[in-house]
């Protein structure tokens, strides 16, 4: 997946301006910056949701925006806050209706799915919840019938827009770990907005920092997050070490710096 020089303008404002990326296939990457940088807006370029005002957007070669939506579907999912529907829907109702991309317009499909649906909430520990409503969950269940119903979707590329906010630190552990696991096993594409650089430096393999419209940064977690970039980007002072255990970068702030 490629941006090539990729613009996009909201109300008249420039965004983002001319941005290059190239995304691998099995990479795990997240998009990082302040508050109104724009990450949020690639991700939708990303998603196929909306489209440049100049540049183009590829996968596998080929526009994005000529891919028709079905067929989009069933390469690319995005996890978007509040992406759920009604809450009068059960677990198992709403997990299903992420094959809709290989459903026919009378709804059905050739095969039963019934196994690939048992296989996602098994996957995401909701095997026991699957007749409860979505109005009886607590927020990180919320979470982890989002990932299940992008999960039957069957894509090759995740997109995520900042998965873990509202989650106490065991989900968000829980659902990185699931979204890990699951991109390793299927080699998935997997590009995340993360606001939390700590979470972002232990799970990313590379992190693409944005700042006034352009790409500030790009490249492993530990070449990225330099206490002079923290500061550039977000106007505070930092402290980086290295994790003990893993040796990813992690980020001690600094009151008052
Ligand atoms: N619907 C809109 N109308 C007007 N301006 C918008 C709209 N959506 C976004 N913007 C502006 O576009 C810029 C980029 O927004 P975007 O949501 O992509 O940023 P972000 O980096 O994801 O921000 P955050 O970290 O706060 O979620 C911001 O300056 C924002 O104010």
């Amino acid at each position: 997946m490629e941006l090539v020089k990729v613009s996009q303008q909201i109300q008249g404002n420039e965004v983002l301006s001319g941005i290059n990326l190239s995304f691998q296939r099995g990479g795990f990457y997240g998009i990082i910056g302040p508050n109104g940088v724009g990450k949020s807006t690639l991700l939708q370029l990303l998603a196929g949701t909306a489209q440049p005002v100049s540049g183009s957007v590829m996968l596998n070669g080929g526009e994005m925006s000529e891919i028709p939506r079905k067929h989009l579907a069933r390469k690319l999912a995005v996890l978007q806050q509040g992406g759920l529907p009604p809450a009068g829907f059960t677990v198992r109702e709403v997990v299903g209706m992420g094959r809709f991309p290989y459903q026919s317009w009378l709804g059905g499909e050739e095969d039963d799915p019934s196994s690939i649906i048992d296989e996602a909430l098994e996957a995401m520990g909701l095997s026991g919840l699957q007749q409860r409503r979505l109005v009886q969950l607590s927020g990180g269940e919320r979470q982890r019938v989002a990932l299940a119903k992008l999960m039957v979707q069957q894509p090759s590329i995740l997109l995520l827009d900042e998965p873990t906010t509202y989650l106490d630190i065991g989900y968000q552990i829980a659902l990185l770990d699931i979204v890990k696991s699951w991109q390793r096993q299927k080699n998935l594409l997997v590009i995340a907005v993360l606001h939390d650089l700590n979470l972002a430096a232990l799970y990313c393999d590379e992190l693409i920092a944005l700042h006034d419209g352009k790409v500030a940064s790009k490249g492993e977690p530990a070449e990225v997050l330099t206490e002079q970039l923290i500061r550039e980007l977000y106007g505070t002072g930092a402290l980086i070490v290295s994790h003990p255990l893993t040796g990813a970068p992690q980020i001690m702030l600094q009151p008052g710096l």
